[in-house]
């Protein structure tokens, strides 16, 4: 919907409303042709301003009413009436003008912003192109180069960068729609041919050809098969090259495109499932309505490594006071040196001060007493980290939430050692913490809400895509990648290489396949959990059973590997070689080769042709089969929580949505009749064996991901 009123006697003021974001509904399309036409009819208006109310804009076309069958006044006419006026439109931005809000924008004769407002045009993010107008505009105003920059990132500028770039004319401290009614007041009546972009001639770069050849090779590389930043490029080049109708046909081409695609569906299925997980709820019933977080001001960091340093950095750049401790000296004074230089660095990319004074260095615990959360990340050792909770207990005023960064221990059991256990919780940061946008917040039987509250709340604090999941080994990413690598260690014995299953992975879209990304985390992690799981023993090297463990097939290479002290990049070598340790450039390893045939030879196993759907249909229907006993165990409450999980801490390809995403789109009978195939072929690996979740929601027609939770629900009400 939009108001209408009329403001100073001769400004109409349009005021978009539809909360929370504006967003252009049927009915906002509606209610602006409608005011627009009562503005330009009245001849008491000499001009107009259009506004949104609640101190936002307009956050773009209404994604909730994408669809095949769309009503109400379609976008371009409406923009193009704005343009076309003969009264001069200013529109008054505060907020956010993001998409079509932006494009609206750029219909308009003027653009006021207010300081604090962010403009952008981020439908590539969604698997779309500014398709009204807006790829055609925004190159005519601003410039080749800086529009190809905006339109494929999708990046959000600050009004500071608008007003600089030329996408506003004016930006104001002070009330935006009093200054744009203002603004309008002081141009009624004045001549609008210089002010319709679409008239514009797009400004020509110097070499063209080639500026738009050097930017598709960069976006093709990023996108890794994504369509919508290729199709943007290809609308900008239309900009440049066509003129304004003919570049608007070609616009409207590409966009018919994308917005059918299952890319589209997945990116904006990601959107929403971004913000579902906020919504979070335990088994209990409690839940972020019904919870109130305690708030943090100061927090302690226990023990620097490398994790330990990462969270301290993403806590002092949130603006929290930080303790940050580290019984061994040497130790503390390495982690304050990298922790400062790790500020700095990003002090000076962002043009602000390094926040080093927001932290405090101890190797006493003591320093922890008046701190409202706590982030435990010493080494992954049970004893070691019950005597550090203890000690926390004794320590830190009551109330203090104790959190766990463990990816590999039982917090429950960490828990039980305290004498407040409600006020555990897990926080299972990814690596490097500062940098990845994941965060595992990890409930045990006697977490209190409050306490899950607090860690979600700081989560989102820190920018991160927070995540509730329960408490069992591996929680619910490293659970989903045990089968995920054991399937591929299974295809090396089976005849594939590390090289040919990484280009399967990278080809869907991945952004490391397994065994590139295994070396960069380092293989001794595996090897230490899965030691500490009584998987690797050393065992007799050759024959059956030194590929069977409790009864199931195993396979030992990874251990082997790890044996000759080939952990990866930092010992220069793993299932590739590095010119030396820590370099990150990935070579074919001939040594690997001959292992792998040696491996088979003592084995008895005769190597195999593997194509590329067979190490996809393994690895990841696997690792989806996984996915569904997860829901089923409840110990994630939806398949979002899942997607999320994969998309922003495992690498997992945006633009398919996440792997229970990708399962509905595969089609689940499919996925359930290739795990029954393979788990045929290899009826001694459980994690083939399609689980019960899978078959249920088979047999009751595959319904959509949205309404799996009914499924779900209905399965656990009956146990
Ligand atoms: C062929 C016909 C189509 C022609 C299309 C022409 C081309 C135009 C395309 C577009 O405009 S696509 C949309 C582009 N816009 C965006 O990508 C912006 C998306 N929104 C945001 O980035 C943020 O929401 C915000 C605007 C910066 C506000 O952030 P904030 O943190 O304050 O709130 P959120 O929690 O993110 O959102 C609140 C609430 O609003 C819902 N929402 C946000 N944007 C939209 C939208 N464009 N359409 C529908 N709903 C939107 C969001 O989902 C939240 O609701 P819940 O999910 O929590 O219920």
């Amino acid at each position: 919907m939009a108001q209408y009123t009329r403001v100073s006697g001769i400004v109409g003021l349009i005021t978009l409303q539809n909360p929370p974001v504006n967003a252009l509904s049927a009915a906002v399309r509606q209610g602006i042709v409608d005011k627009v036409e009562t503005a330009l009819s009245d001849p008491k208006v000499k001009s107009v301003v259009i506004c949104g109310q609640n101190g936002i804009f307009c956050g773009g076309a209404d994604i909730k009413e994408f669809g095949p069958k769309m009503s109400g006044p379609p976008l371009i006419p409406m923009i193009h009436a704005i343009e076309a006026a003969n009264k001069p439109v200013v529109a008054a931005i505060e907020g956010s003008a993001l998409g079509g809000g932006l494009e609206l924008a750029l219909g308009c004769h003027y653009r006021i912003a207010h300081s604090k407002a962010r403009l952008g045009l981020p439908e590539v993010t969604l698997g779309l192109l500014p398709a009204a107008g807006g790829s055609q505009r925004l190159p005519r105003l601003i410039g080749v180069p800086a529009a190809l920059d905006l339109i494929t990132t999708g990046r959000h500028v600050t009004a500071a960068e608008a007003l600089q770039l030329g996408i506003v004319d004016q930006v104001t401290d002070n009330n935006t729609v009093d200054a744009a009614v203002k603004f309008a007041l002081s141009v009624a009546g004045q001549s609008l041919d210089a002010r319709r972009i679409s008239t514009y001639p797009c400004p020509q770069p110097s070499h063209l050809d080639a500026l738009f050849e050097e930017v598709m090779q960069k976006v093709r590389q990023s996108a890794r098969g994504a369509m919508a930043p290729v199709a943007c490029v290809q609308a900008v080049r239309a900009a440049a090259t066509l003129p304004y109708t003919q570049g608007l046909e070609r616009e409207k081409e590409l966009m018919a495109t994308l917005f059918t695609s299952g890319q589209a569906r997945a990116l904006q299925y990601i959107f929403f499932a971004q913000r579902a997980v906020g919504r979070w709820r335990m088994p209990s019933g409690a839940g972020w309505d019904t919870s109130k977080h305690r708030p943090v001001n100061k927090a302690a960091v226990i023990g620097l490594g490398t994790m330990g340093q990462g969270i301290t950095v993403a806590l002092a750049q949130t603006g929290l006071s930080v303790v940050a401790i580290e019984t061994q000296e040497k130790q503390l004074m390495k982690a304050k040196q990298a922790v400062s230089s790790t500020l700095e660095r990003g002090a000076k990319r962002r043009g602000v001060a390094p926040p080093l004074d927001r932290i405090s260095y101890s190797q006493n615990i003591q320093a922890v007493a008046d701190v409202d959360l706590v982030i435990e990340a010493v080494f992954e050792d049970m004893g070691l980290k019950m005597e550090v909770f203890q000690q926390l207990s004794a320590v830190c005023k009551p109330g203090t939430v104790l959190c766990t960064n463990t990816s590999a221990l039982d917090m429950d059991q960490l828990a039980s050692e305290t004498p407040n256990p409600e006020l555990v919780v897990g926080m299972h940061f990814f690596s490097p913490a500062h940098v990845m946008k994941l965060l595992e917040v990890v409930y045990g039987p006697r977490s209190s809400p409050q306490a899950v509250a607090t860690a979600m709340q700081l989560g989102k604090k820190m920018g991160k895509a927070s995540v509730v999941v329960g408490n069992c080994r591996g929680f619910v990413g490293n659970r989903m990648l045990m089968p995920y690598s054991e399937q591929a260690f299974f295809l090396l014995e089976e005849g594939a290489t590390p090289e040919l299953v990484d280009r399967a992975l990278e080809e869907f879209g991945f952004s490391m396949g397994l065994f590139r990304m295994s070396d960069l985390a380092g293989l001794d992690v595996g090897w230490r959990v899965r030691k500490s799981a009584g998987l690797a023993e050393p065992r007799e090297a050759s024959g059956q059973s030194a590929r069977i463990r409790k009864g199931y097939r195993y396979s030992p290479i990874a251990d082997l590997i790890c044996e000759q002290g080939r952990f990866g990049q930092k010992t220069g070598s793993g299932w590739y070689q590095y010119d030396k340790p820590g370099s990150r450039v990935a070579r074919s390893d001939p040594w690997l080769h001959s292992f792998l045939e040696q491996y088979r030879a003592r084995h008895g196993l005769v190597a195999r042709s593997i194509d590329h759907q067979e190490v996809l249909e393994r690895c990841l229907y696997a690792m989806i089969n996984e996915g569904f006993r997860i829901l089923e165990d409840g110990i994630a409450a939806g398949p979002e929580d899942i997607d999320v999980i994969y998309v922003f801490g495992y690498g997992w390809p945006r633009h398919r949505g996440g792997p229970m995403f990708y399962a509905s789109m595969v089609g689940l009978a499919k996925v359930l009749e290739r795990l029954e195939h393979y788990h045929q072929a290899h009826p001694d690996v459980p994690y083939l064996q399609p689980c019960s979740l899978l078959k249920r929601l088979v047999a009751s027609g595959s319904p959509p991901v949205h309404r799996w939770r009914e499924v779900i629900k209905k399965l656990h009400s009956q146990l």
